[in-house]
């Protein structure tokens, strides 16, 4: 699977694909990250990417030559590729939307945005905009980082063996039970002797509990009616 960013920071996109799992996986080639500088596509001696906004206001806009010649030649190396635009106004990401971006085949193109935005006719080069989530960012290359890693989790050999983002423990929608390993004890805090028994059973339906008691407290929106219902007797509305 092949990303590739049209950036102004290449050098940011390349140190996060330097490390650990995704440096491994570029090793072995199950992905291929490259990076466009619009900058590269400026013919002024300044080399000039944003200008003032029309209209005014505080800030600069990236123009939109360098960016949609950058886009254009994304488009050229990989035709086939769906351009993202990431920018605080795309749809909320989230796990489906990553497994739609994996099963989908295709490769990436991330277009990132700096300063206070693109211009607006930029986005006619875009096949859709993605967000990350609701904060205030400098850019959209970790955004567009984050992406790429959790769509690179799906890709068969990026991961161990020992679990393929499909059976993930995360898979359950429900937050992760509580983990431990060596020492037993640690600092007077004792390892839960459930999980010293052996008994697998035991510790199955420990774990589940422990998720559902963490994601009931914590992140009760991932739970559905039923979970919901199941962990405390009440519907979350008045069945009729
Ligand atoms: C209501 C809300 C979301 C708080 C908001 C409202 C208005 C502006 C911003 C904002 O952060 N503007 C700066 C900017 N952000 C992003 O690129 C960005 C932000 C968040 C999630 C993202 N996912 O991808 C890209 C994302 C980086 C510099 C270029 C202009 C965009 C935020």
């Amino acid at each position: 699977m092949k990303f590739l960013f049209v950036t102004l920071f290449p050098e940011q996109i390349e140190q996060a694909a330097s490390h650990s799992i995704l440096q491994r996986a570029a090793s072995k080639g199950l992905i291929k990250v490259s990076c466009i500088n619009p900058r590269d596509f400026t013919h002024d001696v300044h080399r000039t990417v944003d200008d003032s906004p029309f209209g005014g206001g505080a800030g600069m806009v990236l123009k939109p030559e360098p960016m949609v010649a950058a886009i254009r030649k994304a488009k050229e190396q990989l035709p086939n590729a769906r351009v993202i635009a990431m920018c605080p106004g795309g749809r909320t990401l989230k796990q489906s939307i990553v497994e739609e971006y994996a099963h989908s085949g295709q490769d990436f193109i991330f277009v990132c945005g700096h300063y206070e935005g693109f211009d607006e006719r930029i986005f006619y080069w875009v096949d859709e905009k993605l967000s990350i989530g609701d904060y205030v960012l400098t850019g959209g290359e970790m955004p567009a980082i984050i992406v790429m890693d959790a769509i690179s989790r799906f890709i068969p050999g990026v991961l161990g063996k020992i679990e393929s983002a499909e059976e993930d423990s995360f898979r359950t929608g429900l937050l992760e039970y509580p983990q431990y390993t060596r020492p037993v004890n640690f600092e007077g805090m004792e390892v839960p002797e459930v999980l010293r028994s052996g008994n697998h059973a035991l510790i199955n339906s420990w774990r589940l509990k422990q998720s559902l008691k963490a994601t009931l407290a914590l992140r009760p929106d991932l739970l559905s009616a039923e979970q919901k219902e199941l962990l405390t007797g009440r519907l979350p509305y008045k069945m009729k």
